[in-house]
């Protein structure tokens, strides 16, 4: 059983929020008491028919009422009751569902191995999941990115998984201020073959960020991922759409930050500046975006 880190938030933060949205009635799930046994599990909600469901939906998610379908995974399936949208159905990520998700995800063995190392280090928590990896690959191929920028790297799990999908001409500026992890990452990077395509910054990544833009590559990268410091996400928000050209992507993670920024009665400062990021970013004309609820939240943003 892989433990991502919002499984692994979701068990203390969420619980007591949990019981007080239900209190007050904002919702209602029920629980199997077995899933409640193995809360390092839980995982917050997910959503089927993506593409199906208008984008309204998700707020209709978090704000109405939603009411457990009595079926064979009842713990699973969540029935979304508003008149506006109708009966909606949305899945809730079980630790058995989360498992056979994992189970269907192509995860290159030297990830594997980097996973596994790593899985004992302080930090570890901090890793994106197999599955985040996987889609971040993917945005990679299919905007058929050159050159792309990432924003936090720990022992570079999400960095490598982007190195191995980029073409031999490929470039990935990596930004990360912990030498010690960084040392894991070159590692694996060599091991993987792919050192030739990574940039390695060791810095403060707003600095690296500046520093790109007085060299004059402005408009110049086609992915960004955003995974470092969570009271910097504006300010690399603003640093990387300078840097990343019309058509390309932003991934930001962490945008539902186990949940807290749904919570109003938690306001530290890490999820005051994520909520503030959310609600900018609905109104920034400059991109499009998706909120996609996989492992602590993403959204993807696109630059017009
Ligand atoms: C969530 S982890 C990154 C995980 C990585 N994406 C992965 O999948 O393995 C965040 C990393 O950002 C780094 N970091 C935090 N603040 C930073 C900053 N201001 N500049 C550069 N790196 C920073 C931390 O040292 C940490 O390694």
């Amino acid at each position: 059983m892989f433990m991502t880190r919002s499984l692994l938030y979701g068990s203390t933060n969420l619980i007591p929020t949990l019981h007080l949205l239900m209190a007050s009635n904002i919702f209602s799930i029920q629980f199997q008491p077995s899933i409640l046994r193995s809360t390092v599990k839980l995982h917050f909600s997910t959503i089927t028919s993506i593409s199906k469901a208008p984008r309204r939906f998700y707020g209709a998610v978090r704000a109405s009422k939603l009411h457990q379908s009595r079926s064979c995974c009842s713990d699973a399936v969540v029935v979304v009751k508003d008149g506006k949208y109708g009966n909606k159905q949305v899945i809730s990520l079980t630790p058995q569902i989360y498992d056979y998700m994992l189970a269907n995800v192509r995860e290159p063995e030297i990830l594997r191995e980097l996973r596994e190392e790593t899985a004992s280090m302080r930090g570890s928590q901090m890793q994106v999941s197999p599955d985040q990896a996987q889609l971040l690959a993917m945005l990679v191929q299919i905007l058929g990115a050159q050159r792309c920028i990432e924003v936090g790297v720990y022992t570079g799990y999400s960095s490598l998984a982007i190195a191995l999908v980029l073409p031999e001409s490929g470039q990935l500026v990596a930004c990360e201020r912990d030498a010690k992890s960084l040392e894991i990452a070159k590692m694996y990077y060599e091991r993987a073959r792919v050192s030739h395509k990574v940039d390695v910054r060791h810095a403060l990544a707003a600095d690296t960020l500046r520093s790109l833009i007085m060299n004059g590559e402005a408009g110049s990268y086609d992915f960004a991922f955003v995974d470092a410091e969570k009271r910097m996400y504006h300010e690399y928000f603003e640093l990387l759409l300078q840097l990343v050209r019309a058509g390309g992507v932003i991934v930001v993670d962490n945008v539902l930050w186990h949940g807290k920024v749904a919570d109003p009665l938690v306001n530290d400062p890490k999820t005051i500046s994520i909520r503030e990021f959310n609600k900018n970013i609905m109104e920034d004309s400059r991109v499009s975006i998706s909120m996609v609820p996989i492992g602590d939240g993403m959204t993807i943003c696109h630059k017009r």
